[in-house]
């Protein structure tokens, strides 16, 4: 009799737990926090949310929904953190799944043993520690809490925090400010400093694609046809997409941003449709990355790789994410640098039984495709779809990095890139191919 452990209940924890559910699957579903939602509740009280007050989410309505519950038509193309937490409250209420989910239990330590069973050790609010025994485990502790901050030399004397602790602008009103990093966090959090800050410097190590949330008038994920993700071969996609994206937003270096070495779909994408006009206004400076810390100005002098220097009072490091599973001991599963090595990003080769939710990071929303994902994993868990061979898949998973190298520029942000519509595709088709193995043997 299978027995699976779903561990978190963010947006990729539910659906797991929904699929399982669904299904008939013994399954409990360990929440650090008092609540679902993961990253998507503002100051959840699991710790793991590293939502600022102002977030809306990049991606569409209609692109991250999950594909049986869609989310109200009353709600705006791009939600807002508290929007998409209450449609992730509806959707546990919906499907029955709050009851399901043991709150304020924290997995401390997952052990794959001799037998091919896990044991997982919990404690719960009160402290009481206990451990269970599970045929399979499911990960899905996301991947955006662990905050990576670089170092450079000498000391900072000012307020240095990392994207993941900002949450709202006020205390930077009248200060200078550097936010380092050209992502997402990066390009909002310097717009909404600058709007209160006396100076707002953004610093990168190399310019991006910076894409609006609309083009043409449509948010950007509905313009791009499924079909030419599908289809189109990634130069003809390229040269189509860069050629919208000059005529709609001009060149960059009209607004003091390095151009680009890379061309574009080669990197997890920035969008941001205020940056731009926010440097036109005068109100955020661009910069190259920070050399040193000079001691100068009392401590709070930066000198950045172009010679130039600035004091400053605050640092904002936006310079992402390191991807941790804390009760995994680092012989069984570890990312060092972000490279992981999973089959398809969803099953560890080594550890049957040990599989892996929304630890990807899409050109488009993570949600729909955990929802695959937790199927195809249902589908192994009730034994409906074979692997393929532990060898097979160290293969596959070497391919898939090479694909990754070759398509994407060298960074630890893009270990766990995927273009959604052909990831989505290959899930799909891993699952039919798997079950054709099932019946044959059958
Ligand atoms: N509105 C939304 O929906 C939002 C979504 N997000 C998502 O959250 C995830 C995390 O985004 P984010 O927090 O921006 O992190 P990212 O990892 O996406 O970006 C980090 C940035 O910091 C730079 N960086 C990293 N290390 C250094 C260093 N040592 N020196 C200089 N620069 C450095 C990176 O450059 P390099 O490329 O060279 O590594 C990159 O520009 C992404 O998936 C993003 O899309 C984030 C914010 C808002
Ligand atoms: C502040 C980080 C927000 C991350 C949102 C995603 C994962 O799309």
């Amino acid at each position: 009799m299978r027995r699976v452990c779903v561990i978190g209940a963010g947006s990729s924890g539910i659906v797991a737990a929904k699929t399982f559910h669904e299904r008939g699957v013994p399954f409990d579903c360990f929440e650090k926090g008092s609540n679902v939602g993961g990253l998507w509740r503002y100051e959840n009280d699991s710790g793991a949310s590293v939502a600022y007050r102002s977030l809306h989410i990049n991606t569409s309505r209609a692109k991250m929904q999950f594909a049986d519950f869609p989310m109200p038509r009353d709600y705006p193309d791009f939600p807002h953190h508290s929007q998409i937490a209450r449609y992730f409250d509806a959707y546990v209420d919906h499907f029955g799944l709050r009851d399901r989910i043991t709150f304020r239990t924290t997995v401390q330590r997952v052990e794959p043993l001799a037998d091919g069973t896990f044991r997982v050790e919990t404690t719960d609010a009160t402290g009481r520690s206990e451990s269970r025994a599970y045929t399979d485990v499911v990960v899905a502790n996301g991947h955006h809490w662990h905050p990576r901050v670089p170092t450079f030399p000498g000391t900072f004397a000012g307020t240095a925090l990392h994207a993941g602790r900002y949450r709202s602008p006020e205390s930077f009103a009248g200060q200078r400010v550097l936010v380092l990093g050209v992502g997402n966090s990066g390009c909002d959090i310097a717009c909404e400093v600058s709007r209160v800050a006396d100076r707002t410097f953004l610093a990168m190590r190399h310019g991006v694609h910076l894409i609006p949330k609309y083009l043409f008038g449509r948010p950007l994920d509905k313009l791009v046809s499924p079909w030419m993700w599908r289809h189109l071969p990634l130069r003809l996609q390229q040269f189509i997409f860069g050629t919208a994206l000059r005529v709609a937003r001009g060149k960059l270096k009209r607004f003091h941003l390095p151009e680009p070495r890379h061309r574009i779909l080669e990197e997890h994408p920035t969008i941001s449709s205020d940056l731009l006009n926010l440097i036109g206004h005068g109100r955020v400076t661009v910069k190259p990355n920070i050399q040193e810390f000079t001691g100068a100005a009392d401590g709070r002098e930066v000198l950045f790789t172009d010679g130039t220097r600035e004091p400053v009072d605050a640092i904002v490091y936006a310079t992402g994410y390191d991807i941790r599973v804390p009760f995994l001991a680092p012989e069984v599963f570890e990312a060092r640098d972000n490279e992981v090595r999973l089959y398809k990003l969803v099953v560890h080769p080594e550890h049957r039984g040990l599989y892996f939710i929304g630890l990807v990071q899409p050109w488009g929303a993570i949600m729909p495709l955990a929802e695959e994902q937790s199927k195809w994993v249902a589908d192994l868990v009730e034994g409906k779809c074979a692997l393929p061979t532990r060898d097979e898949m160290l293969t596959g998973i070497g391919r898939d990095r090479e694909a990754m190298r070759r398509r994407y520029t060298a960074s630890s942000r893009h270990t766990i890139q995927v273009d959604f519509y052909p990831y989505l595709d290959g899930l799909r088709k891993e699952r039919r191919r798997g079950a054709r193995e099932t019946a044959r043997a059958a």
